[in-house]
């Protein structure tokens, strides 16, 4: 095979487990047939870009690892990226032990995966010099084929020919796509989709919308502004298109009284910005140049000034997206697989007796749940609360309370060494060059704590701020919040909209709960007095779908929820008609299922959008699969969404099936949902923290329709999850038997 010129983005969203003939349904990824090699880039790269060039003398079937590795593609994957950012960090490159590296010159031999069955196989790897750093993957070495370096490095064959412009010409065509796509023409097939039909707005115009709200959406957004609001709801009951037309009020009623007025709308994704903007422009006011709308890490990256002439060489991890959580937890599983070879005898004999159990164990499954368990702790606790490693940081860690949705430390050793391994992690990213969201959440604190900021506010500050999807963020987002508002002489006025039910990592919940558990918390997060205002009117789905909602809403296990945050679900009701009832289909194996869902998409895809909605993104990689594979037949348009950044904002949205993680669904709605990867939640075998996330997953899963939902199972998995067989008794669900091949 020809080589393949790549980059770390590219290889990152391979890494979460999409399948090589998903690539073209990816709006993240592009493939460019060059002259003498292939290119794979991602709409982020460009042309000043570290490469990764990948020689494919040996390969016959397999496109992105060598053939002799492709059962283990995606951890092969996940290592090349890692390498490369390793390569292009400052100063010498450092690599986990666990690689077992040897070096000569520029070339540089280690492990390609940290399976033990197949150690044995090598990657010889040569980093150009230059300011790029870039990497060219040469070969594998295995027990019939060992040069040493220095023998490779005089047989070595050359680059390959006109590499560099091949690159050129992917980077200029990529961004030629990605420029057609804002400019919402789809290169391909037009569908007959009614766009303003599929919005949130219905395509009615703000005074029609005034006309139709519920009394209690229109008591929020009459509400006077003098004090900041919170607004709950469940998913559905109008909460985004709530905040939407106050924001447009308030710009109205300032320009009548000739008042200037800044609104920021902010929100946790590209893509929900994008249709709060898109609703806005619907609503036939003409511009709306007073408000701007954005995710808060881009407000983040914009006003902090050490990342607004950053020439450090770090950049932003992807945490925010799938491939970036799936490289953190390969770097967590590098991490831990050190530790347990080295350090852990110092610990082993402190901890309690169930974390060193998982400790000890030698299930690699095991360990990847602890990895995960790990990645929620250090992200969502430590990174959290700010706590990065130096002086007394322990200390802070060891003194943060604890909520039940997270890992359970029974002990103080528990703690240190789970502490121990966040400052191997954060190391871990300093040998990479990279940064974490909290990091830069972080310097952002302090920079709009100085005076600088005190004085730049009062113009690039703003007077009302509106937060969607407020459950999504951390405390540390939350506390940013504060300081964008422009007059410092009074309270910060934020209206907030949240469903804690929806918070996928479950992780936030507990935090928000003990802030509001002290009725001064509130004042003392720079509030001041807060507002609260309950929507209990469902409008996006029908009443058989809200039946099934309220009963996986039922089986939540005890959260402590705050009674502030708590929705009354008894009350909530639906103002839709009547639809379907919600089918569960059980098909005997996973081909079985996917036949299903093939035979879904055939019958369901002339009725409107359509999503396909993962729970458990551990299943992602199938459904990937799956997903090109329906996209491939010609006469669908699937677009998968494994991320939260501003490209999937641009094409995804007009499509007809969307296949993605349920996390990546927040905020936006599809005529059905098709739900599959619903893991066993049985409480006996599923910690608590684990259940309430992939209840709050299934819950936003399901919450994304509007008139139909369809879940998918199969015997290969386990079949039918508890939560689901109960919904079949209570009659929630219709089971229908499915394939049984
Ligand atoms: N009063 C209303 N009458 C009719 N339709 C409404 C009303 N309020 C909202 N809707 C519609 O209900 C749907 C859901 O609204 P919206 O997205 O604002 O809900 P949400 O509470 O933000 O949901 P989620 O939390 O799940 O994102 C939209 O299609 C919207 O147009």
């Amino acid at each position: 095979m020809r080589p393949l010129i790549t980059t770390v983005r590219s290889l990152k969203e391979l890494a979460t487990g999409l399948s090589p003939d998903a690539v073209s349904a990816s709006p993240l990824l592009f493939e460019h047939a060059g002259t003498h090699s292939d290119v794979l880039v991602n709409a982020d790269d460009k042309l000043d870009e570290q490469r990764i060039v990948l020689m494919r003398d040996t390969n016959t079937s397999e496109r992105h690892v060598p053939d002799n590795l492709a059962d283990l593609r995606r951890d092969v994957i996940s290592r090349m990226a890692s390498f490369a950012e390793r390569a292009r960090a400052h100063g010498p490159i450092v690599l986990p032990r666990g690689w077992h590296q040897y070096k000569h010159n520029n070339l540089v031999a280690f492990f390609a995966t940290s399976r033990r069955t197949v150690q044995a196989i090598r990657w010889i790897v040569e980093v150009l010099p230059g300011e790029r750093s870039d990497v060219v993957f040469w070969t594998t070495t295995d027990s019939d084929y060992q040069p040493s370096l220095e023998e490779f490095e005089v047989a070595k064959p050359p680059m390959p020919p006109n590499w560099e412009a091949d690159w050129k010409t992917a980077i200029d065509k990529g961004a030629e796509r990605i420029e057609r796509a804002q400019r919402n023409q789809p290169s391909d097939v037009e569908i007959s989709l009614e766009p303003l039909e599929q919005s949130t707005t219905k395509g009615w115009t703000y005074q029609q919308w005034l006309e139709t709200v519920t009394d209690d959406q229109r008591s929020f957004i009459e509400a006077s502004t003098a004090k900041s609001i919170r607004l709950r709801g469940p998913a559905g009951s109008g909460k985004t298109l709530a905040l939407t037309l106050k924001a447009i009020r308030e710009v109205l009623k300032a320009r009548e009284d000739d008042l200037d007025l800044r609104v920021l709308v902010v929100t946790h994704s590209w893509s929900l910005a994008t249709e709060i903007s898109d609703s806005l422009d619907s609503m036939g006011i003409g511009n709306l140049s007073e408000v701007d709308i954005f995710p808060l890490l881009e407000i983040a990256t914009t006003i902090s000034p050490q990342y607004v002439n950053d020439s450090s060489g770090f950049s932003l991890i992807g945490n925010d997206s799938f491939s970036g959580k799936q490289a953190q937890l390969d770097e967590i599983r590098d991490v831990l697989d050190d530790f347990i070879a080295g350090d852990w005898i110092t610990f082993e004999s402190g901890v309690s007796e169930s974390l060193r159990a998982r400790f000890t164990s030698t299930t690699a499954d095991d360990r990847v749940a602890l990895a995960w368990d790990l990645l929620v702790e250090f992200g969502s606790v430590i990174g959290a609360a700010a706590i990065f490693p130096g002086a007394g940081a322990e200390a802070r860690y060891l003194n943060l309370p604890r909520a039940s949705w997270m890992l359970p430390l029974q002990c103080r050793n528990d703690l240190q060494v789970t502490f121990h391994l966040y400052t191997k992690f954060m190391d871990s990213l300093d040998a990479r060059s990279l940064l974490t969201s909290d990091q830069v959440l972080a310097d952002l604190l302090s920079h709009l704590e100085t005076h600088a900021w005190n004085r730049a506010r009062r113009t690039q500050g703003y007077d009302l701020i509106f937060v969607d999807e407020f459950h999504l963020f951390s405390p540390l987002e939350r506390q940013v919040l504060h300081y964008l508002s422009r007059d410092v002489s009074v309270y910060p006025r934020v209206f907030m909209a949240l469903d804690p039910r929806q918070s996928p990592s479950a992780a936030f919940i507990g935090f928000a709960a003990d802030a509001t558990r002290s009725s001064s918390a509130l004042s003392e997060d720079g509030l001041g007095d807060v507002t609260n205002f309950e929507l209990t009117a469902v409008h996006r789905f029908t009443p058989q779908i809200l039946g099934l909602i309220k009963h996986i809403h039922h089986e939540f296990p005890t959260l402590d929820l705050g009674q502030e945050w708590d929705i009354n679900f008894g009350t909530v009701e639906s103002t839709q008609d009547p639809g379907p009832p919600p089918r569960l289909i059980t098909a005997a194996s996973r081909m079985g299922e996917e036949d299903d869902i093939v035979r879904a998409v055939h019958e369901l895809y002339p009725t409107g959008r359509l999503a396909l909605a993962i729970v458990d993104s551990r299943h992602w990689w199938r459904f990937s699969d799956l997903a090109s594979r329906i996209g491939h037949s010609g006469r669908f348009h699937v677009s998968t969404i494994s991320g939260r950044s501003d490209v999937e904002g641009l094409g995804y949205r007009r499509r007809g099936l969307v296949v993605g993680p349920a996390e990546y669904l927040a905020g936006l709605q599809f005529g059905t949902v098709l739900v599959a990867g619903v893991p066993d939640m049985e409480v006996n075998r599923t910690p608590t923290n684990e259940r309430t996330r992939l209840l709050s997953l299934l819950y936003l899963a399901l919450s994304r329709a509007q008139q139909q939902v369809r879940v998918f199972v199969n015997d290969d998995d386990g079949g039918m999850a508890d939560v689901l067989v109960r919904a079949v008794t209570n009659g929630q669900l219709v089971r229908d038997r499915g394939s049984q091949v």
